[in-house]
């Protein structure tokens, strides 16, 4: 067979790298807020339930069937015009924000809510479709080769951006205004659609040696008219109708814990919104620095191991990976062990650490599921995890069960997205993945809809006697019940994942089956 671009290792990973910038920059810009709920409520004088509000303001036209729509749109238009133009959309939506925020609207409290909520909305369908239409991308790439890793390694770069805006956000609003952290994030979203429009040569490339060795490419599928047959069919298959609930559940209980995530660790155990002594962009550099420089390493360390014929590939890799691997933990420690000591008295610094941790973690999950498979096993073990963490951070009160809760949630978190959305590729044809991960990603949204909103208006409702003393910073928030609410998700998210391996054994997709295939 005719070879074409996707064959080479090193161009694979280059255009992984110029459409993941896509997920950095969105996943900062939908994240960074968490970081600074305590400065928006006092600058824009809101309340959790507003704060919760404007984050579920994200989800509003995804509850009513964007993301189907932008994933039908994206398995008709192809993946350039459908990024060109979400891509765009998300940018729009931040731009907004930025403007609400800096008072361009009206500086009362309703204007800026009203603004930023637009904002969010239309971010929110934009970034969401993109999402489904990177996700395709690497499967056009990737499928037969390492995806479930480049998959895992996309997602590094989205959690990324969200550990980096939540750690960043409140430096950027350091000088006593959240406006600049709300510019920084929009301008990212630019930088990385000019990235997009590089990675578009490279498609229009590869759909023409596609059509030339006669596999179906963008322009054939752009003529496959959408039938109603086809999503019936995907809403009906049991493993589909389990992995979307499960996608729905489980990541109803992280991103809107993460939302609130630096305000439980000030409220809950003391920490601080602010830095300590060795000065914040010092911190900041170095942080940035030493995170990017093992991030490349690991690209490197990927991207040589790939080249390594296969016939030299014994099982000393593995032993040789761990190590690899371990080192450059150990290094990463090391070169930040300042910026950690600070940071583990910050809330939002020390919140971003779970995003950053799963960074290392969904790599090595992505690969143990391109080469062990076990994808259903492994998604149950994240989701019993979640409990654990859960019930350590709300029930308990010690600061040393509270780091075990992050850990655990930081591994759950690299466990069930490595093991998940390799498996909907399994699940589902390539030519329909727009409309199914848009549809997974629609019930996901009606999920964080109600939780981002939820977990606020519970926190209001069970601190009700003592808000005035919250405002006036004498007492804390209390956030037992919020997050014992969230434990429940993760017993659900355990038992979907037991009757996804149960309907995968029925239907044989071989979910618990390694991925590579060539
Ligand atoms: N905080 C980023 C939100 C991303 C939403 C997106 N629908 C998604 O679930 N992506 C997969 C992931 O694991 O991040």
């Amino acid at each position: 067979m005719q070879k074409t671009l996707r064959d080479s290792a090193a161009l694979r990973w280059l255009v992984l790298i110029l459409i993941s910038s896509l997920l950095f920059s969105t996943y900062w810009f939908y994240d960074f807020y968490g970081g600074i709920k305590g400065l928006m409520e006092r600058e824009m004088g809101i309340s959790s339930e507003e704060y919760g509000r404007i984050m579920s303001s994200t989800t509003f036209a995804n509850v009513i069937g964007m993301i189907i729509l932008g994933g039908i749109i994206l398995d008709r238009w192809g993946i350039r015009l459908a990024g060109l133009v979400f891509g765009g959309l998300s940018f729009l939506g931040a731009i907004i924000s930025a403007a609400a925020v800096a008072g361009w609207f009206g500086d009362d409290k309703s204007t800026m809510l009203i603004w930023s909520i637009t904002g969010r909305v239309l971010f929110g369908i934009g970034m969401e479709v993109v999402c489904v239409m990177v996700t395709r991308t690497i499967v056009k790439w990737f499928m037969g080769y390492e995806m479930a890793l480049a998959m895992a390694l996309n997602i590094g770069f989205g959690r990324l951006g969200t550990a980096m805006g939540m750690a960043v956000a409140p430096d950027l609003a350091a000088g006593g205004s959240i406006s600049p952290a709300f510019s920084f994030a929009a301008i990212l979203i630019g930088i990385s659609l000019v990235f997009f429009i590089i990675y578009i040569f490279f498609d229009l490339k590869i759909d023409k040696q596609r059509s030339e060795s006669g596999i179906v490419t963008e322009g054939e599928v752009d003529e496959e008219k959408f039938r109603f047959a086809d999503f019936r069919k995907l809403i009906t298959n049991r493993s589909f109708i389990y992995i979307a609930l499960l996608c729905m559940v489980f990541y109803s209980a992280v991103f809107p814990l993460l939302a609130y995530a630096p305000d439980l660790l000030v409220n809950k155990y003391g920490f601080s919104y602010e830095m300590g002594s060795q000065g914040e962009f010092a911190m900041f550099g170095s942080a940035v620095l030493g995170t990017a420089f093992i991030f490349v390493l690991l690209l490197i360390f990927g991207l040589s191991f790939s080249m390594i014929p296969r016939s030299l590939k014994k099982n000393g890799h593995k032993l040789l990976s761990f190590m690899v691997i371990s080192v450059l933990f150990l290094g990463y420690v090391y070169i930040l062990r300042d910026v950690f000591s600070e940071w583990l008295v910050n809330g939002p610094k020390t919140a971003s650490l779970i995003p950053m941790g799963t960074i290392l973690f969904t790599p090595i999950f992505g690969s143990i599921v391109d080469k062990r498979g076990k994808a259903a096993t492994l998604m149950m073990i994240g989701s019993a995890l979640l409990v654990f963490a859960y019930l350590s951070l709300s029930v308990f009160n010690h600061v040393y069960l509270g780091y075990l809760g992050l850990i655990s949630l930081g591994i759950a978190f690299s466990l069930v997205p490595a093991a998940m959305w390799p498996a909907v590729a399994r699940i589902v044809a390539e030519n329909r993945l727009g409309t199914a991960y848009g549809t997974m990603f629609t019930l996901q949204n009606w999920g964080l809809a109600a939780f981002f909103w939820g977990i606020g208006a519970l926190l209001d409702f069970v601190n009700r006697h003592r808000l005035s003393d919250i405002e006036a910073e004498t007492a804390a928030y209390d956030y037992t019940i919020p997050v014992l609410m969230l434990a429940l998700l993760g017993v659900i998210s355990a038992w979907l994942a037991y009757k996804l391996k149960q309907a995968d054994k029925l239907q044989g997709y071989g979910l618990e089956n390694p991925g590579i295939t060539q």
